[in-house]
Order: structure tokens, then C-alpha cells, then sequence
């Protein structure tokens, strides 16, 4: 028999219920690779469980009007077992998730258990910064050195320019751009919206930002010449956010007259709570509200075939 061998998709978790949003992020406010509260280290976890507490009764109604749950960890596993499947029969398909279950722990010590020797560790953030590849990565190569060191691994964390990437996100800038009427649609404007980092992380070097633009750039040269820009959001609390936020490049849109808006989310490889809420809910009032008349979201990748192939042959060509 062929021996087994994992394939472990790497991303950020969200939580599975109402109940699971202060536990979710007091995980993520503890992380002093995202966030290094103001207090240092000795009391970043006291900072975590008060700020969770608080920050969990708004959230809390962001997770209750996208159906109380984050869809992160389905998509991502339909992901895991869509490129797995494409890899052959003796790829396992895992998630590891970095503030909510599986966790990497979970997800070894049961890999130890069943006898699986080696595996591909994939990183689901298209753009590398420390605060989400960095950190998984790192909380992932911290946990096999504790549980499992015997294991085997290979990590794939960096390809915000794959060409089939490019080509699967071009594809849904294309489904989206075909929702709105054939003689509006040269008047579209399209704006890639990115998850926004504190510009610390940029000045000190990170190439996320970078990687951000690439990617649009490759996208764009795909999809045809349109009017196009990129912005950042959900830049919430009080440090240096990247620029333009989503929302006031959304106004600047707006005020300048144009009345067809494709929202493209950019930094994720499927929906969440910054695509069905913040995106489908928060950014269509305020543009709408702003003037804007066509307002659409492209579909995100999840489990679009196009988007498996382009993963699976992404871990092929790091195999040869
Ligand atoms: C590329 C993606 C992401 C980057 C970059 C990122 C940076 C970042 N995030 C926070 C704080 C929060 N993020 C939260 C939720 C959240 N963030 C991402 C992705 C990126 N974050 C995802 C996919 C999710 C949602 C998961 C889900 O439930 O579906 C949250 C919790 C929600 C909230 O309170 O708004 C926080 C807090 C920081 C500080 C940061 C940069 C350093
Ligand atoms: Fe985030
Ligand atoms: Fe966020």
C-alpha cells in the first residue's frame, strides 16, 4: 500500500458559534505576531481577555447576521478535500486553523496517531505578511517541534503570483463584471479590497502590500482595461492604518460620479465575515448611500474548480 502523506491547509479560524466569538478572540488579541497591545508582554494576556470581552458584543451581531457562525473552516476544508482529491489517493486532506478549532495540535497529535510521516503545509493567505502567514507558519513549526518532530514537512507559503491564482480571481472579476447590464458595463469601476495591516508592518518590510498590487496588476491584465484601484479595510483601532481605507476610496468613487461599483476581495481565498458582512452589508449602504447605483461583489475563489486546479498544481510544481 501507498503510504499516506497530508496535505495541511494553514488558516486564520473563525468561530463555529455565538458562544465561540470572545474565546476566538481572545486567541487572536494574545497573538503578538498580529497585534503587540500597548501594555508589553507580560500583560498582553490580562490586555486579550478585556478586550475580547468588550470588542465581543459588536462582533457578536456581525457573526449573528451572517447566520451566527464564521464560514471559514467549511469552505477551508472543502478547499483541503477539492486539491486533495486532485493530488491522488494517498493525499489526507487537513485544516489547520491559528485562534480557532482545529488547531495545530488537534490536527498532529492525530496525524501522529493514524501514522502519517510527511505532509505539504499550504498557507491560504494569498500575501505574505508576518501577522497572518508569518504567524501561522511559525505557530504551526512550534507545535510539530513540541508533538511531533518526527514529522516530515514542506511549507508552500508564498504565491501571490501563481499564474492559475491569476487566472481563477480574473475569472471571477469576469462573473462579476457579467452581472451588471452590457452597455453600463465599460462604466464599471473596480475596486480590489484588501485586508488592512498597521503601515508598521509595511515600513518594517513585509511585502504584503507589494504582493497586493502584483496580484491586482495580474488580475487586471487578464480581465480586460477597466477603471481599477485597490484599497484596505476593516482598519479598526488607534495605530497607523494602511491607505486608502475601502471606505473612503468607496466615497471618493462615488463623489466623482461613477455609479457602477465590482467590489473584488483580494486578500482571501473565500468568504467570510469581511466578504458577507463588512463587504455585502457595511460597504453596499455606504456606497449606495454615497450615489452609487450598481453596486456588486465579485464571487470569492472557495471551492471554484478553477481556483482547486490552480492549488493543486501550485503543490505539484513545489513537489518537482
Ligand atoms: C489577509 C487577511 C488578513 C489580514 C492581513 C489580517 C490582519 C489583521 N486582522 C486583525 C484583527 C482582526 N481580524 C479579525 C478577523 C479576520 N481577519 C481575517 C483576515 C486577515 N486579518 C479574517 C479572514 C478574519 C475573519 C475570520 C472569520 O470569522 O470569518 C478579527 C475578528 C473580527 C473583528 O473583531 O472584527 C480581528 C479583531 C489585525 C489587528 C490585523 C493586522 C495586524
Ligand atoms: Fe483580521
Ligand atoms: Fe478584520
Amino acid at each position: 500500500m501507498e503510504s499516506k502523506h497530508a496535505l495541511i491547509l494553514l488558516n486564520m479560524g473563525g468561530p463555529d458559534s455565538l458562544e465561540a466569538v470572545r474565546p476566538f478572540l481572545y486567541n487572536l488579541f494574545c497573538d503578538r505576531e498580529l497585534i503587540q497591545l500597548p501594555a508589553g508582554a507580560v500583560l498582553q494576556k490580562p490586555f486579550a481577555r478585556l478586550i475580547s470581552y468588550f470588542r465581543a458584543k459588536k462582533v457578536v451581531e456581525n457573526y449573528r447576521a451572517i447566520g451566527g457562525k464564521s464560514p471559514l473552516l467549511e469552505w477551508t476544508q472543502k478547499q483541503a478535500e477539492g486539491v486533495a482529491e486532485r493530488l491522488g489517493d494517498e493525499v489526507v486532506p487537513c485544516v489547520v486553523m491559528r485562534y480557532w478549532h482545529p488547531f495545530a495540535a488537534e490536527v498532529l497529535t492525530q496525524l501522529k496517531a493514524d501514522g502519517i510521516t510527511s505532509a505539504t503545509v499550504l498557507s491560504m493567505y494569498p500575501h505574505y505578511t508576518g501577522a497572518t502567514t508569518g504567524s501561522s507558519v511559525n505557530d504551526f513549526k512550534r507545535t510539530v517541534a513540541q508533538i511531533y518532530p518526527e514529522l516530515e514537512y514542506r511549507v508552500i507559503e508564498q504565491w501571490h503570483d501563481w499564474p492559475l491564482y491569476l487566472d481563477s480571481l480574473a475569472n471571477r472579476v469576469r462573473e462579476g463584471l457579467e452581472t451588471f447590464h452590457e452597455l453600463m458595463r465599460d462604466d464599471v469601476q473596480i475596486l480590489f479590497s484588501a485586508h488592512a495591516l498597521p503601515q508598521k508592518f509595511i515600513d518594517r518590510g513585509d511585502p504584503y502590500q507589494q504582493q497586493v498590487e502584483e496580484t491586482a496588476k495580474g488580475v487586471m491584465e487578464r480581465v480586460g482595461n477597466y477603471a481599477w484601484s485597490i484599497a484596505y479595510q476593516s482598519r479598526s483601532g488607534p495605530v497607523k492604518w494602511m491607505e486608502p481605507g475601502t471606505e473612503e476610496e468607496i466615497t471618493r468613487i462615488a463623489a466623482a460620479g461613477h455609479q457602477s461599483l465590482l467590489m473584488v476581495p483580494i486578500s482571501f481565498v473565500s468568504d467570510h465575515i469581511e466578504t458577507l458582512e463588512e463587504i455585502d452589508m457595511e460597504y453596499r449602504e455606504l456606497a449606495v448611500s454615497s450615489g452609487v447605483v450598481n453596486f456588486c461583489r465579485a464571487p470569492s475563489l472557495n471551492d471554484n474548480d478553477d481556483f482547486l486546479d490552480a492549488m493543486a498544481a501550485l503543490v505539484q510544481s513545489a513537489r518537482a
